[in-house]
């Protein structure tokens, strides 16, 4: 069993730190890369694997510590797993209202049926920057884009994405139901199994 005190979390996303870190626990302390640089890596992976490790090496070298990193987005099925990757850069940098409009201008006459999509997770974990055996974990959550935003809770395209078993959008679920349920619950539950803290 591998243990970890403290790691250090290669994103400069507040919402996936506090999600992380809930889903967690205090048994390991999650330290945000912004504490030691706030320079950002290029992603330049073609997957999310590709970019989840690229990730946590620069940070377990630039901090020292093992790292933690959570490459992500949406995959909709009517624009060919698009935007997916390229998620939190899809309006060009301009931030999340900027992807959100573009995404609904995308779909814009697309029936409700045709309208699937699916967030991605993928954790990778090393235990320095040169590590030869990342672990990666992955989670998936299947859902549906809305025609018009929705909610306040989260963060990126939460308003509009429609999760199906509860009937809501994923920024209307309380941050603890969606901790429960998400592509990042998921990759993290596989994560805690991995690491002896399930
Ligand atoms: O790379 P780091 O520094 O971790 O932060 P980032 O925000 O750039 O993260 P990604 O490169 O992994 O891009 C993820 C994109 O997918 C979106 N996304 C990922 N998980 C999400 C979630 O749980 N809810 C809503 N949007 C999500 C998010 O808003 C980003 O636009
Ligand atoms: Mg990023």
């Amino acid at each position: 069993m591998m243990t970890f005190q403290q790691l250090v979390l290669a994103s400069h996303n507040a919402g996936k730190l506090k999600e992380l870190q809930a889903m967690l626990g205090d048994t390991v302390q999650l330290r945000s890369i912004g504490e030691f640089s706030s320079v950002e890596p290029e992603e330049t992976g073609l997957s999310f694997v590709e970019n989840a490790i690229l990730k946590a090496r620069n940070a377990a070298r630039i901090s020292g510590l093992p790292a933690l990193a959570d490459d992500s987005g949406l995959a909709v099925d009517f624009l060919g797993g698009a935007p997916g990757i390229y998620s939190a850069r899809y309006a060009d940098g301009k931030g999340d209202a900027a992807n959100n409009a573009k995404l609904l201008e995308a779909l814009k006459d697309v029936p409700s049926e045709e309208r699937g999509a699916q967030f991605v997770c993928v954790l990778a974990l090393v235990r320095h920057a040169d590590d030869p055996l990342p672990i990666l974990c992955e989670g998936l959550w299947h859902g549906r884009i809305l025609t018009q935003a929705s909610g306040e809770h989260g963060f990126g395209y939460d308003p509009l994405f429609w999760v199906p078993e509860r009937n809501v959008s994923s920024a209307e679920l309380a941050p603890a139901d969606k901790n429960l349920i998400s592509h990042r619950a998921r990759a993290m539950s596989l994560l805690r199994q991995r690491l002896g803290l399930a």
